[in-house]
């Protein structure tokens, strides 16, 4: 099924951002997140293995898995390829927005600034990360960006946590957060990430 931007910013309020290194954890996290009650999955394209885990978390049901960390219109081809349904990205330049829009995949770029939102807006996108959220003056500047840009949304990811996520989450323009919480670096328990997304699933 083809999603709209929308429709994945709504699955859940937060969106996990994994940084996988062993493409045999990919299954086994997949399930856990999605156990949890959390759908869209950003892997990023941070370690060798990212395209093979996202090739990997495909197969598990109810995973709606997405690329994150893509840098270029190279890394694009190569995410879709893999079969990432959305796309994430730090920042916004106009070669990858081009080819992000050109290609239809639902695309998340990166903004911090006004100036960003307005080229973004100028490309057709009304729908943004805000990157990093919390060092690029956090709530409070996402709330005065919001305000000139009314038909913008935002899914803030960056420095965001457990805690913080209800404030962010209250705010009208965030439609859902990112955060790498959810799946800590290191070993970690597959029933632990299944608590973690639970708790993160009902988030508001
Ligand atoms: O990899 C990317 O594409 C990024 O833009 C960065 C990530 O979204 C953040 O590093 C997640 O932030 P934390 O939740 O603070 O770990």
């Amino acid at each position: 099924m083809t999603l709209t931007v929308d429709d994945i910013l709504a699955l859940a309020p937060v969106i996990p951002v994994l940084v996988i290194e062993r493409v045999e954890d990919a299954v086994p996290i997949a399930q856990a997140l999605v156990k949890g009650g959390l759908f869209a999955l950003e892997v990023t394209l941070r370690t060798p293995a990212a395209l093979d885990v996202i090739r990997a978390m495909s197969t598990v049901e109810g995973a709606v898995v997405g690329a994150g960390t893509v840098l270029n219109p190279a890394q694009l081809d190569e995410a879709l390829e893999a079969g990432a349904r959305f796309i994430v990205s730090p920042g916004l330049t106009e070669p990858l927005g081009q080819a992000a829009i050109a290609s239809g995949v639902p695309f998340l770029p990166g903004t911090a600034t006004a100036a960003d939102i307005m080229r973004g807006m100028d490309m057709g996108l009304s729908r943004f990360k805000f990157f990093p959220a919390e060092t690029s003056g956090g709530l409070p500047a996402l709330k005065a960006l919001a305000a000139p840009f009314h038909q913008a949304r935002f899914c803030p990811t960056g420095g965001i946590t457990a805690q913080s996520a209800p404030q962010w989450l209250a705010e009208p323009a965030v439609h859902c957060v990112g955060g790498s919480w959810v799946v800590p670096k290191g070993p970690i328990e597959v029933a632990t990430i299944e608590r973690l997304a639970r708790e993160a699933a009902v988030l508001a």
